[in-house]
């Protein structure tokens, strides 16, 4: 019932012309019609894929923008930018940029009711540390973040969030959590969703888990009951394995 949305987050990698060829390559292989398929790509590729896409049916994201329209905000991108390239999707509250540019959920939070506002998807990621979850408390810390990064999202907006729940200690490590420990992440999600919405809506949302997934375990973390997609760094970088990522099901 819910649709699988396989996404590649490119994070900082690939030129333009890097970008167009890796598209190329990827529009060229067989892929399931019936998973959503989003490539996530830097700001500076996004003119370029939304333009080799046209006639496909991958979607194009951007990682990141901030909440205002236009204003003094050096470096920033805002929304209506965003719109104007026929952007679907932006990745909110990445761990990346929680760390390491210093995000916080009032941040995070403003940037999910603007992108709502303008009729993108929000892709709102959230998860723990090695240290909150060797002190199990990987459950309130996610809790502590969904709360307060969906703040004023509308019961009618929430069914267009996709939660993404990446453990900052599976990224980019080669350490996957067990699909187990995913499933349990994303069924408490679920139910804090029930929680803070109600049941119909809390089951149309679709909840990512990101963290080393790779064309060997895509299959078994897609099987789980709560978990409908996957955000993917690494392995979304080259052509062949995005397509085996894709086509989890064959
Ligand atoms: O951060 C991630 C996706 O947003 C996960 O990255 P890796 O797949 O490289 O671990």
């Amino acid at each position: 019932m819910r649709k699988p949305i396989i996404a590649g987050n490119w994070k900082m990698n690939n030129t333009v012309t890097e970008t167009l060829t890796l598209l190329k390559e990827i529009t060229s292989l067989d892929l399931d019609k019936e998973v959503e398929k989003v490539v996530v790509v830097p700001f500076t590729s996004a003119y370029s894929a939304v333009d080799l896409l046209k006639d496909s049916d991958i979607k194009v994201g951007c990682q990141n923008m901030y909440y205002e329209e236009s204003g003094a905000y050096t470096g920033e991108i805002s929304p209506l930018m965003l719109n104007d390239l026929g952007i679907e999707y932006v990745i909110i509250g990445h761990s990346e940029r929680r760390e390491i540019f210093g995000e916080d959920d009032n941040l995070i939070n403003n940037k999910v009711i603007s992108a709502l506002k303008h009729n993108i998807n929000p892709i709102l990621c959230c998860g723990e540390t090695l240290e909150e979850r060797e002190n199990n408390k990987q459950e309130e810390k996610v809790r502590n973040q969904l709360i307060n990064d969906l703040k004023d999202v509308s019961a009618e907006d929430i069914t267009k969030v996709v939660i993404a729940y990446e453990p900052i200690w599976a990224i980019g490590t080669g350490k996957t959590a067990s699909s187990n420990d995913a499933e349990e992440m994303c069924k408490f999600i679920r139910n804090l969703l029930k929680e803070l919405y109600n049941e119909e809506l809390a089951e149309k949302v679709r909840i990512q888990y990101g963290g080393s997934v790779k064309p060997n375990n895509v299959s078994e973390i897609m099987e789980k009951e709560n978990i409908d997609g996957a955000l993917v760094g690494g392995a979304s970088l080259k052509a062949d394995n995005y397509a085996a990522l894709v086509n989890f099901r064959r």
